[in-house]
């Protein structure tokens, strides 16, 4: 069986996605991956206990309870590798990840953005898009690397920004693209794996 592990901040709306998806298409079973767990580092993030609907394995490591980002991502390290993942997939997850984190799950560690990359790296996307004048927005699946929100790009949405939206209302539009890109590029991954052992 091949392990995803989801690293989730908040509300996990884009790891129920996938493991909503996992089950309807039966991942288990068909490709031979699942869901192996998912992580928060807020104790309070809702999506803790979605994944607890979807009979999914969840862990909390609170980054506040460590003195540098070394050392959070070192634990955060040791508690994914319980799960043996191939792919570890980031969904809201608001931690910057170190170098040496990074390193070793590179090719392997994905992380869906707010924005069309490489416009708008960073936080704050969809003011930001608004305050700008942009007539389109959307989300970007890419590969994780050191340097914030500038991995290769594998997949992207594009939705209108419309006259009168605020950031909450193109948010919600862009979640609706990000539901269904997300699991497409989870799934487009390991296929691509197949494929490269084949
Ligand atoms: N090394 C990398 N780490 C992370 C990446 C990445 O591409 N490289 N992607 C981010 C996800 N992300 C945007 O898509 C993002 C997340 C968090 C932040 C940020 O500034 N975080 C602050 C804390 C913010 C908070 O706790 O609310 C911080 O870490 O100090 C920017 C972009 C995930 N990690
Ligand atoms: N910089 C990272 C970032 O802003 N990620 C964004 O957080 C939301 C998470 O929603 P979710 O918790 O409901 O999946 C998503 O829109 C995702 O693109």
């Amino acid at each position: 069986m091949k392990n995803i592990v989801i690293l989730i901040s908040g509300s996990g709306s884009n790891m129920a996605a996938i493991a909503r998806t996992a089950q309807k298409e039966h991942w288990p079973d068909k490709l031979g991956v699942r869901v192996a767990a998912v992580i928060s580092n807020k104790p309070d993030a809702g999506g803790l206990a979605l994944a607890r609907d979807f009979g999914i394995a969840t862990d909390v490591l609170s980054h506040r309870d460590f003195a540098s980002r070394e050392t959070f991502d070192a634990a955060l390290l040791a508690r994914i590798e319980a799960h043996a993942p191939q792919l570890v997939v980031l969904a809201g997850f608001m931690r910057i990840l170190t170098p040496g984190f990074v390193e070793h799950y590179a090719g392997r560690l994905i992380n869906i953005h707010p924005s069309l990359l490489p416009a708008f790296t960073g936080l704050h996307t969809h003011q930001r898009a608004i305050d700008m004048g942009c007539k389109v927005a959307g989300t970007t699946v890419h590969q994780v690397t050191a340097e914030l929100d500038h991995g290769e790009i594998l997949a992207q949405a594009v939705v209108p920004v419309l006259p009168f939206d605020t950031a909450d209302t193109l948010a919600a539009r862009i979640l609706t693209q990000e539901h269904l890109i997300y699991p497409q590029a989870v799934r487009a991954f390991f296929a691509l794996k197949k494929l490269s052992e084949a």
